[in-house]
């Protein structure tokens, strides 16, 4: 049987990320008058989404996403191409008008866990040396996006043949950074 394909940037292997790269750019994948955006900085907990709101490219199941801080995020070129996808999300990911690819997305309310962080696919950027994938998140939501409940058996063993743990919502650390901002919001936040 042949693998399940993730992502063309996992299925051949994963590339580790350069420790010392300190940003690049994004590109939409326009043939010319390219949506061009700057990103200062590494990106933190890169990884597979399974959601269907992620932008994957043509015949991805998974999308690979990661965060920056979003001070370190600029549109450089041709921003008068972007709109947002949807204005009702929490993330609002600005894509291309044209070829669709998502730029950046942005979480607008300052109450929200992950405000400040902007949420980017470097597999959109000419250079190399960017964080790789580490985990696999919302991976049973691949499910709304058109693929067979029959296959997530195949498509698990294979994230984690590729050393993706496969969660169905966040990875543990980040589900504890979302219950930590909850608790503190409820007041029942306590140290040790
Ligand atoms: N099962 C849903 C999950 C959507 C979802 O909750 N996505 C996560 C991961 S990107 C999220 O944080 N979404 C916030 C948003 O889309 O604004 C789907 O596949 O559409
Ligand atoms: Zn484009
Ligand atoms: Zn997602």
């Amino acid at each position: 049987m042949t693998k399940p394909l993730i992502h063309p940037s996992v299925d051949n292997g994963i590339t580790a990320g350069n420790q010392n790269f300190s940003g690049g750019t994004i590109e939409c994948l326009c043939p010319s008058n390219k949506v061009e955006v700057s990103v200062g900085a590494q990106t933190l907990h890169n990884h597979a989404c399974g959601c269907s709101k992620c932008w994957k490219p043509e015949g991805a199941t998974f999308a690979v996403i990661a965060v920056v801080p979003k001070d370190k995020v600029n549109v450089t070129t041709n921003a008068n191409k972007l709109h947002i996808v949807d204005e009702s999300a929490a993330i609002q990911r600005h894509a291309c008008i044209d070829c669709g690819a998502h730029l950046f997305g942005r979480i607008e309310n300052k109450e929200h866990p992950f405000y400040g962080l902007d949420f980017v696919h470097t597999e959109l950027s000419p250079q190399q040396g960017w964080s790789a994938p580490g985990f696999a998140a919302f991976v049973s939501s691949v499910i709304e996006s058109g693929t067979p409940p029959s296959t997530m058996g195949a498509i698990r063993s294979r994230l984690r043949e590729l050393k993706l743990e496969p969660y169905d919502c966040l990875s543990p650390e980040l589900m504890d950074v979302l219950a930590t901002h909850a608790a503190k919001q409820k007041g029942t936040y306590r140290e040790d």
